[in-house]
């Protein structure tokens, strides 16, 4: 292993850089050696340079605060560290190693099976149970977000870029998140709450039993008017080994009403109940 380049505030070379696992929109996660401590770490760095209006800026404010205010949890990437300086912001974290996320092993292997679709659920439902109990939405829950350790099977979900806090029952405004997972409530411009994270993880799990999104289309605004249908099919050639009470609970998320769709909590119940 070689790992060049330090970094630390006032030269201290807290940290060595190895090298790039991933790239975001506004910078880079490279793994990190910490000499002190022989521990690896992710290390998030973003350019604030590349960031162009008070909205990422925010965003860039954000993701280590709701980090922290979440720390700790077992399915969420935990927080360790954080330099900032006039042109860079690094973010250290937990590391997750090898680094692959859902989408990646969505692209390596295809299609995920039940058991450990429902294994997945209820660990990103127990994250998501932790964050809205701490008032924080994600707002971006999609397969690239969601680390596999591959260890232990157990799943991650990061990047709180996109994350906000609100209080209880406080809802805000504002179309933040990816076309196939944003909730038709965010589209519409409506207020939203917490709930925008649950029809983002039923169309994530969907995903990895059919390998294709629910709704579908060529360009972005394709894709919005086919969450705005909100038409849910499962297709008897992709769905023909999936059980009917997966379907239901897939309805249960995927539902246009977000009053009448589950929250974290009850989904979890809903789980407990019927899968243990
Ligand atoms: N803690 C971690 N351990 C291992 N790999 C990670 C970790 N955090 C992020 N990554 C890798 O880096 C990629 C980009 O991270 P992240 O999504 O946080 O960046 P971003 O700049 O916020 O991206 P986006 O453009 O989606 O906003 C992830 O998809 C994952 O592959």
């Amino acid at each position: 292993m070689t790992c060049s380049q330090t970094l630390g505030n006032n030269n201290t070379n807290k940290y060595q850089i190895c090298e790039e696992i991933g790239r975001g929109r506004f910078g880079t996660v490279s793994r990190v050696y910490a000499p002190a401590t022989g521990d690896f770490f992710a290390c998030k760095t973003i350019d604030k340079a590349s960031l162009s209006d008070d909205l990422d800026r925010a965003c860039l404010d954000n993701e280590p605060k709701l980090m922290a205010l979440l720390s700790y949890h077992p399915n969420i990437v935990q927080i360790h560290d954080l330099i900032d300086t006039d042109s860079t912001l690094s973010i250290f974290m937990e590391l997750v190693h090898p680094s692959v996320s859902i989408y990646d092993r969505l692209v390596s292997s295809g299609t995920f099976f039940e058991p450990q679709t429902a294994s997945f659920a209820k660990q990103i439902l127990q994250a998501l149970s932790h964050c809205h109990r701490y008032g924080v939405v994600h707002r971006d829950i999609k397969p690239e977000n969601i680390l596999v350790d591959l260890r232990n099977d157990t799943v991650k979900i990061c990047d709180f870029g996109s994350g906000i806090w609100l209080g209880e029952g406080e809802t805000t405004e504002g179309v933040v998140g990816t076309p196939y997972y944003v909730a038709p409530e965010v589209l519409m411009g409506y207020s939203y709450g917490e709930k925008v994270d649950l029809w983002s993880a039923g169309v994530v799990l969907y995903t990895m039993l059919a390998g294709t999104p629910p709704f579908y289309g060529e360009t972005a605004e394709e894709i919005f008017e086919a969450v705005l249908r909100g038409n849910l099919r499962f297709p008897t050639k992709i769905f023909r080994g999936v059980s009917s009470m997966a379907k239901d609970f897939l309805r249960k998320l995927i539902c246009k009403d977000a009053s009448r769709r589950f929250s974290a909590e009850q989904a979890l119940s809903w789980f407990n109940d019927k899968v243990n």
